[in-house]
């Protein structure tokens, strides 16, 4: 009778156990279970029929492993090269921008990736502005969202291109970082959210590989180079000190890979060198398993808000203001026509 009536006493409180805190919400102490805590499953049904979108963007010199490392970090080839670009192709003259969607599948969960890639970044003699085709299409996207919110009529969902996280890759030279590398990250710094990584972090020994990340960490700061996690968006102290371990962590060193090797009779992602072999996923031999964790498991849904709730809105805001609060953008205009 003990197991009936206990039974009866979880149901009502709606499975959660918590018999002692009954009663302290406002109205639940005398109706009992309404089925608030549904609401996370609803969510979670709209978002697998529904899917996400999530666009990643990837820069840094010719030869850095980007393609690989994205390829490395979402186990599939995701890549621009994967695409049909090969390596012969000429290093195009300015920077271009290429985008290749994907719909990747896991736990019923889809998810349509988009890797923006853009060849070309740094590698001329002059590197002057070469920034530019780079914030012009991150605005553009900024543009087209903004043109479909303010339709009259609206699509239910507004397709979202806006980059939301750019991965920034800084060569393992054991230096200081270029010119080019703090000018880019500055310039961009206030309308993406940039994660600097390290590149080819095999190529340096481990003292030599603690020592640039405390250079380049040294070396950011003085810049005045905001990443994410931005400081400034920590929403409580909880965000902050998970968030504070991950910015003292930064920039991951990082090895990509999209070969397997047997190792100890498990199947790994690795470089094999005449020393060994450079397994990709164990933290002993590099970050990439922290890059990959930071980015995907735990800050992918947060790297979407900043982009929604600070860079778009600071675009949104400056544009409106540009236009007097009116008609933001009428049809056929031209930014300058509606100045
Ligand atoms: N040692 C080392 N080599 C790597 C790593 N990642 C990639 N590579 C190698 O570096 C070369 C270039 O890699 P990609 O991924 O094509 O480089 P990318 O930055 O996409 O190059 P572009 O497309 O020219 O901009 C390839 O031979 C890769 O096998 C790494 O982490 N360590």
């Amino acid at each position: 009778a003990d197991i009936h009536a206990a039974a009866h006493t979880l149901a009502h409180n709606g499975g959660q156990g918590h018999g002692g805190s009954h009663g302290a919400g406002v109205g639940s102490a005398l109706l009992g279970y309404i089925g608030i805590d549904t609401i996370i499953e609803q969510m979670r049904k709209k978002t697998m029929k529904t899917g996400f979108d999530f666009n990643i963007m990837v820069v840094g010199n010719s030869g850095l492993g980007k393609s690989t490392l994205v390829n490395t970090l979402f186990k599939s080839q995701v890549s621009r090269r994967s695409a049909g670009w090969t390596r012969d192709e000429k290093i195009p003259k300015t920077v271009e921008v290429k985008a290749v969607s994907h719909v990747l599948e896991e736990g019923g969960v889809k998810m349509k990736l988009t890797v923006i890639d853009t060849p070309g970044f740094g590698d001329q003699i002059n590197n002057e502005n070469c920034w530019e085709p780079i914030s012009k299409y991150i605005n553009e996207q900024y543009e087209k969202f903004l043109k479909e919110e303010v339709n009259i009529t609206r699509k239910k969902r507004i397709p979202d291109t806006r980059v939301h996280c750019c991965l920034y890759f800084i060569s393992p030279t054991g230096h200081s970082l270029r010119q080019l590398d703090v000018e880019f990250m500055k310039r961009l710094s206030h309308s993406v959210n940039i994660i600097p990584v390290i590149a080819k972090a095999d190529t340096m020994t481990m003292e030599e590989r603690q020592e640039f990340k405390q250079r380049v960490r040294k070396e950011l700061e003085m810049g005045g180079i905001e990443f994410y996690p931005q400081k400034e968006f920590d929403e409580d102290m909880e965000d902050k000190s998970d968030n504070d371990k991950i910015r003292e962590a930064m920039p991951f060193a990082v090895v990509g890979s999209d070969k397997e090797y047997q190792v100890n009779a498990k199947r790994v992602l690795g470089r094999k060198t005449a020393w060994g072999i450079v397994e990709v996923e164990n933290p002993n031999h590099c970050e990439f398993a922290q890059l990959r964790d930071f980015l995907i498991r735990s800050h992918l849904q947060d790297l979407k808000e900043v982009t929604h709730n600070i860079h778009y809105e600071t675009y949104r805001a400056k544009r409106l203001h540009e236009n007097g609060g009116l008609h933001p953008v009428s049809c056929n205009d031209t930014q300058e026509s509606n100045l």
